[in-house]
């Protein structure tokens, strides 16, 4: 079986410092895998090296096992890859619902069809179905400003899905989000993924999140892979206790 994301080696140095310092791993169909470690371990810079948002300095990354290395991130986006960012990317003075279009639109990376097509480039329906999904019916039509920060985020994750794509990298999609949104959260990506077979990869620091949402865990610290297995193995790893869980 061939895995969605393979990642070979991957390297990348800014000066003299190495962030991302030669790390490996795969992540088969349907997989959650989930990438922890403390704050500048090198998640952020690995997950940019893998979309194209960064160039590595070295190492390959192959998607469906096609090499994708260095490709941009909108070449990547037509292979079926979506990701969301740390920061909220919802336009606050858009609709839910355009919101969702609009990130259609840009998953399609078509600008033709987005200047000279329809003006919803045949997405309502899409954006309706993943409005439903997502269960943000009572707020479809609102400006997504007006949203509480957990709601946004769940239009930002949203979002990420719209186009149907067949991996997905998710950065904190928990971040500052409160106990009750996070279930929401946590239940629609559960479903997303089982339903639609979507794949992940999540870089997140709320524990309890991870180990209850994601089917293995990566641990880095300082550039490399500390660990990788499931959520209870890594739970009970004392390399992982001493260098992260522990503090
Ligand atoms: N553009 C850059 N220029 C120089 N150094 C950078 C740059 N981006 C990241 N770094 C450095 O690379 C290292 C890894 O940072 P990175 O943001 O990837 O870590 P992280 O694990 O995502 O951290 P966090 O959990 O805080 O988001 C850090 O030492 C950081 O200061």
């Amino acid at each position: 079986m061939t895995a969605v994301l393979e990642v070979t080696n991957i390297r990348k140095s800014f000066g003299g410092i190495a962030a991302v310092n030669g790390v490996s791993f795969d992540v088969q169909e349907g997989e959650i895998l989930g990438l922890i470690g403390p704050n500048g371990c090198g998640k952020s810079t690995l997950f940019n090296c893998i979309l194209g948002q960064l160039s590595p300095s070295a190492g390959e990354v192959k998607v469906d096992g096609k090499v994708v290395t260095g490709m941009r991130p909108s070449e990547l986006n037509g292979l079926g890859v979506s990701r969301t960012f740390q920061l909220l990317q919802v336009f606050p003075k858009l609709s839910v619902r355009e919101n969702l279009i609009l990130a259609g639109q840009e998953h399609q990376g078509n600008m033709l069809s987005r200047l000279l097509g329809p003006s919803d480039a045949g997405l309502t329906e899409a954006a309706n179905q993943m409005i439903g999904f997502f269960k943000l019916d009572h707020l479809a039509n609102e400006p997504a400003g007006g949203l509480s920060y957990g709601q946004q985020k769940l239009l930002d994750a949203a979002m990420a899905f719209m186009g149907g794509p067949r991996l997905v990298l998710l950065d904190e999609p928990a971040g500052g989000v409160n106990l009750t949104m996070l279930a929401d959260l946590k239940d629609r990506l559960r479903a997303i993924n089982q339903e639609k077979r979507a794949t992940f990869v999540v870089i997140e620091h709320n524990m309890e999140f991870v180990m209850s949402l994601c089917t293995r865990v990566m641990v880095m610290a300082e550039g490399k892979v500390l660990a990788m297995g499931r959520p209870d193995e890594v739970r009970a790893n004392p390399a992982v206790i001493e260098a992260y869980l522990g503090h």
